[in-house]
């Protein structure tokens, strides 16, 4: 199954200069449900870019993007912001963890704002293993930039999200932990047939995932660098 899909995707930024960046020129790409894909680059080639048009966090200047056989331009504002919720996970570089929430309380509150059950013994699986036991109750303010990535990554996990999607998720981290992650993340995708798409720079990083889908000056250049 199909879960994400963008046909001839174009973003266009408009610079205070009056001068167009052209982001992505033309993006087609499919994932699978269960598939673990990785999208490298190098700096501004649209990495970033296409993560959010995949997230429904943008729209594209032209093209469709299709999420779970929903086409996000059908949807307003508020559907959008329940529908991403319900079924994507995000682990993004700014981590947008709640600073008056402590660790736990962020980890659950997708959860909570679905009014969904809590899966206790999963919950604290994810909190043991990326070793954030002892912050349960500390706020944002007081972590570390790594420990705060780990808390994105286990919000995003804690709903069980059909997709997951993380920019730079092993960003903050020492060589140990991201392998680490990235098997949590692969565990994960493969026991819940989760769909997770990673930004990253890190060729160990992507050689990881089952694919990767390499692009440059907004285009695509190869779909499955791997084969
Ligand atoms: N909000 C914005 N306004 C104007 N230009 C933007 C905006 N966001 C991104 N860009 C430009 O679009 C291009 C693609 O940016 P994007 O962030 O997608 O690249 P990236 O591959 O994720 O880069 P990096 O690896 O450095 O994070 C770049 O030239 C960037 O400067």
């Amino acid at each position: 199954m199909i879960v994400l899909k963008t046909t001839d995707i174009k973003k266009t930024y408009q610079q205070e200069s009056a001068l167009e960046v052209h982001a992505l020129q033309g993006v087609d790409i499919e994932i699978m449900q269960g598939e673990f894909v990785a999208i490298v680059g190098t700096s501004g080639s649209g990495k970033t870019t296409l993560l959010n048009m995949i997230g429904g966090l943008d729209y594209p200047t032209s093209g469709s993007v299709t999420i779970l056989n929903t086409n996000i331009e059908s949807l307003n504002d508020k559907e959008l912001t329940i529908f991403r919720r319900r079924n994507i996970g995000f682990v993004f570089q700014n981590y947008n963890l709640i600073s008056t929430l402590n660790v736990y309380e962020n980890i659950v509150l997708p959860l909570q704002l679905d009014g969904k059950e809590i899966d206790t013994t999963y919950v604290e699986n994810i909190i043991q293993t990326l070793k954030l036991e002892k912050k349960i109750y500390s706020v944002p303010f007081n972590l570390s930039g790594g420990q705060q990535q780990r808390v994105a990554i286990a919000r995003a996990l804690a709903s069980k999200p059909a997709i997951i999607l993380a920019d730079e998720p092993t960003g903050n981290l020492d060589s140990k932990t991201s392998m680490e992650v990235m098997g949590l993340l692969k565990m994960s995708a493969a026991k819940y047939q989760q769909t997770i798409v990673v930004v990253t720079h890190s060729e160990e990083i992507a050689q990881l995932c089952d694919r990767i889908i390499r692009i440059e000056d907004g285009l695509v250049e190869s779909y499955d660098s791997k084969k």
